[in-house]
Parts: structure tokens; sequence; C-alpha cells
């Protein structure tokens, strides 16, 4: 039987992309032999509502951010959809385009991967792809409680990554940004120009 193409997604609220993100994707394609990652910045991250920007400056730094990497890619399918981003559309929208060839991995730190049971059409969307946990050291690394909790589905769909610790996130990046602090070494080059040029993060 033909093997089947795997492609990586990673959604996020980007606000702003990160070494955290693109660490996580790099190795994510490289243990499960993805052909190539997708980035999805979310329209409306379904669970965050304070303190997002708008939804393309997010979008132009995730692009800024994956431009040196030929196996990165950046979809506008959340920004065109409108409306809370929910991953079961996007996926759905994906299993549309490329058709039934391709299995999908859902990449994602452990924060996130805890809240799964809450998700929209969770049932269905573990049906469309797996799910990657990314360990994030800020104390959500097991997630055997939810593979737990989904059971035969958890096992064979949903897989934890140990990856190096990075204790980056968006929030200390605008936590920062807005005290006058550097991020630099902390975001590609060009997402600290982006941000220089764009006076966002005031
Ligand atoms: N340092 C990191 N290590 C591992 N995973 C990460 C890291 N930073 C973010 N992620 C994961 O990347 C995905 C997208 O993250 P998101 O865009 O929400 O960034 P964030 O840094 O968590 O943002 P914020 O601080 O605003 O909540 C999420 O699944 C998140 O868990
Ligand atoms: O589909 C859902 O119900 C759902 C609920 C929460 C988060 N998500 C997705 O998970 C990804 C990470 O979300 P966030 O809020 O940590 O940036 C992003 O792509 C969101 O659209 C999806």
């Amino acid at each position: 039987m033909k093997q089947r193409g795997r492609i990586g997604i990673i959604g996020g609220t980007f606000n702003p992309i990160h070494l955290g993100h693109l660490m996580i994707a790099e190795r994510a394609l490289e243990a499960y032999e993805l052909e190539r990652v997708i980035f999805v910045p979310a329209f409306q991250p379904p669970h965050k509502h304070t303190d997002v920007i708008e939804a393309r400056y997010r979008y132009e730094m995730t692009a800024a951010a994956i431009m040196d990497n030929p196996k990165f890619t950046v979809s506008d399918v959340e920004l065109t959809r409108g409306g809370p981003s929910y991953t079961v559309d996007t996926v759905r929208h994906f299993h549309t385009i490329y058709g039934e060839d391709v299995e999908y991995y859902f990449i994602a730190g452990t924060d996130t991967i805890q809240d799964l049971p809450t998700w929209k059409h969770i049932d269905e969307l573990l049906e469309l792809c797996h799910f990657i946990g990314a360990t994030r050291p800020d104390g959500t690394a097991d997630i055997e409680n939810i593979i737990a909790y989904f059971g035969d589905v958890g096992r064979e769909k949903i897989h934890s990554l140990v990856v190096p610790a990075m204790e980056l996130s968006a929030t200390e990046l605008r936590r920062r940004l807005r005290t006058g602090q550097s991020i630099r070494y902390m975001v590609p080059k060009a997402v600290c120009t982006y941000i220089a040029e764009h006076d966002i993060y005031l």
C-alpha cells in the first residue's frame, strides 16, 4: 500500500511568532518525517480574547519569520474565513484541498493539548488529524492524562514530543516590548524589524 504523505500544521495566535514556535515546528518535521509545515495564524483564537493585535500584522510577521525555510509555509485560511478560528474547520479545508492521500499532524505545545477536550468537534478532529504535543516548560508537559482521556483514539492520534525547553512566550515578548526591553534573539531578525517598522505593541 502506498504510504500517505504527511503534512504538519501549526496553528497559533503568533502574537508575535517567536523561536519557540519555529523550534517545535522544526523538531516535529524531523521526528515525524513531515514533508512541510503550514503555519496558520488564527483570525480569532477561540480561547484568547484579550490583548490580541490585528490578524494582518500577525500573519505578516509569521510570513517574515518563515521566509528562509523552504519547508515552512504560511496559510491565510483562518483570516479569509473570519469568525472564531476553529481547528476542525481548518483541517477540513486542507483535506478538501489536498485530498485523502495526506495525513495531518497538528503541532502544539502541551498546554494547548491539555485543553483538547473542550475543542469544537474534537471527536471528528481526532479522525481528521494527529496531534503532536511539544513539551513546554510550564508544568503542562505531562499529556498522558489527555491521551488516556481519549482512550484508544488518544493512544493512536496524540503524540508527545520532547523538545529543548525554551522559556519563551508571546506574553513575555509583549511585556518586554511595552517596557522598552530587547526581544533580539527571541524572535527572528525579520520579526524584530517588522515590529520596529510597524509601531505595534506600544
Ligand atoms: N516556548 C514554547 N515551547 C513549546 N511550545 C510552545 C512555546 N511557545 C508556544 N508554544 C506552542 O505554540 C502554539 C501557538 O502558541 P501561541 O501563538 O499561543 O504562543 P504563546 O507564546 O503560547 O502565546 P501567549 O503567551 O500569548 O499565550 C501553542 O500550542 C503553544 O503551546
Ligand atoms: O478548535 C478549537 O476549538 C480550538 C480551541 C482553542 C485553540 N484552538 C487552536 O489552537 C491553536 C493554538 O491556540 P492559542 O490560543 O494557544 O494560540 C490555534 O490554532 C487555535 O485556533 C482551537
